[in-house]
């Protein structure tokens, strides 16, 4: 078997970080995201890193999932990544090889994160599969388009081994409801000990404060600062209550330390696709445009006309974040009484 019949007819295992939701229940838009585009590519299981709840798998089953796999025997939750890519390499083996000796899962879909690129490398080193991430868009039969060197190009990708495994970006497929239910039926494969004995504990975990804002990635309106705010995000974050909107930045007011780097967006930050996007005091430097540039509707607010942000701008404000924020809100909140 070869990629290119695996990603034509191929059995496709999507990889849920933590399970549902990152807790075992209601599926993310970005997982949602990770499925469809498993459709795309073929029949769709789902191993989830975490065991998942009844709701949790009638979800599943709409979106067109055949099986879901679960650990047994650990809670991979404990552990950095290496027994995840160990115990997901016994889930590919546990569902067995075809008649060729070829393993049954052609293409094997994870999330773009940190934790998602590094299984997905472990794995690939474990099956001898080609690893592509940063992947933000797919082909039917399999072929992969990467955006790289900062989003000036995209390279159209494929792997030529008969395992090809995939890091999707989020916000690059569309989250479309599976045009089948699949069964979702639940097959525990236990956790190899060998992988636990080596692997790195996690000893202790401190929950992020909620900001009660819409997560970054998933958020229909996105408002980012930059270093135009100074290192007042106030008017930044005012404007986004309003808009109940997620707060970005760039990387200049993340290193700043004005906010945390979570917000980052852009080639080393994370990749936004909202509805609308307002960048305030951003220049629009290439390395911010790679992580929000296929925003619907943009919209740049600086104080400099010649800024680049404005080059890619659907709408543009010159002028002075401190005044046309405050004000936009204001009439934001007047106007909806
Ligand atoms: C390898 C690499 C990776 C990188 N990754 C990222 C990344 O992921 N994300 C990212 O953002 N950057 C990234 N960068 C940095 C990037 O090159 C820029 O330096 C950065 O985006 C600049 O941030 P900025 O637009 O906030 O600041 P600046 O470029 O300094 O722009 C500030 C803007 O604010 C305007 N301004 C100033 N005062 C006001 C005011 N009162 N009202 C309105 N406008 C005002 C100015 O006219 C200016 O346009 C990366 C760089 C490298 C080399």
């Amino acid at each position: 078997m070869t990629a290119e019949n695996a990603a034509g007819a191929a059995n496709v295992l999507v990889v849920l970080s933590g399970g549902p939701g990152g807790a075992g229940e209601s599926l993310t838009k970005a997982q949602l995201e990770l499925l469809a585009a498993g459709r795309l590519l073929g029949t769709v299981s789902a191993a989830s890193t975490a065991p998942v709840s009844e709701g949790a798998r009638a979800q599943l089953a709409e979106n067109g999932v055949a099986a879901v796999y679960t650990p047994e025997g650990a809670d991979l939750s404990a552990y950095l990544v290496g027994p995840t890519a160990a115990w997901l390499a016994d889930v590919v083996s546990a569902v067995g090889a075809d008649g060729g000796g070829h393993a049954a899962f052609g293409v094997i879909v994870l999330d773009n994160s940190s934790e998602g690129k590094e299984a997905a490398g472990r794995l690939g080193v474990r099956l001898g599969a080609g690893v592509v991430t940063d992947v933000v868009g797919l082909e039917t039969d399999g072929t992969a388009h990467k955006s790289v060197l900062a989003g000036s190009y995209q390279v159209r990708a494929r792997a030529t081994s008969p395992v090809a495994i995939l890091t999707l970006k989020p916000n690059s497929v569309e989250a479309a409801p599976a045009d089948a239910p699949g069964l979702a039926t639940i097959t525990p494969v236990a956790v190899p000990e060998a992988s636990l004995a080596r692997a790195a504990r996690v000893v202790a975990r401190t929950d992020k404060p909620a900001s009660g804002r819409p997560e970054l990635t998933e958020a229909n309106i996105v408002v980012s600062g930059g270093r135009g705010t100074d290192g007042d995000f106030g008017p930044v974050e005012e404007l986004a209550d309003v808009l109940g909107a997620a707060v970005g930045a760039s990387r200049a007011a993340a290193d700043a330390g004005w906010v945390s780097h979570d917000l980052q967006v852009g080639q080393t930050g994370k990749t936004v696709s909202p509805q609308l996007y307002v960048a305030a005091g951003i220049s629009g430097a290439i390395q911010h445009r790679a992580g929000m540039q296929t925003s619907k509707v943009i919209v740049a607010v600086n104080s400099d006309p010649d800024s680049p942000i404005f080059e890619i701008a659907d709408f543009g404000v010159v002028g002075d974040v401190f005044k046309v924020l405050p004000q936009a809100a204001a009439e934001i909140t007047r106007r909806r009484g």
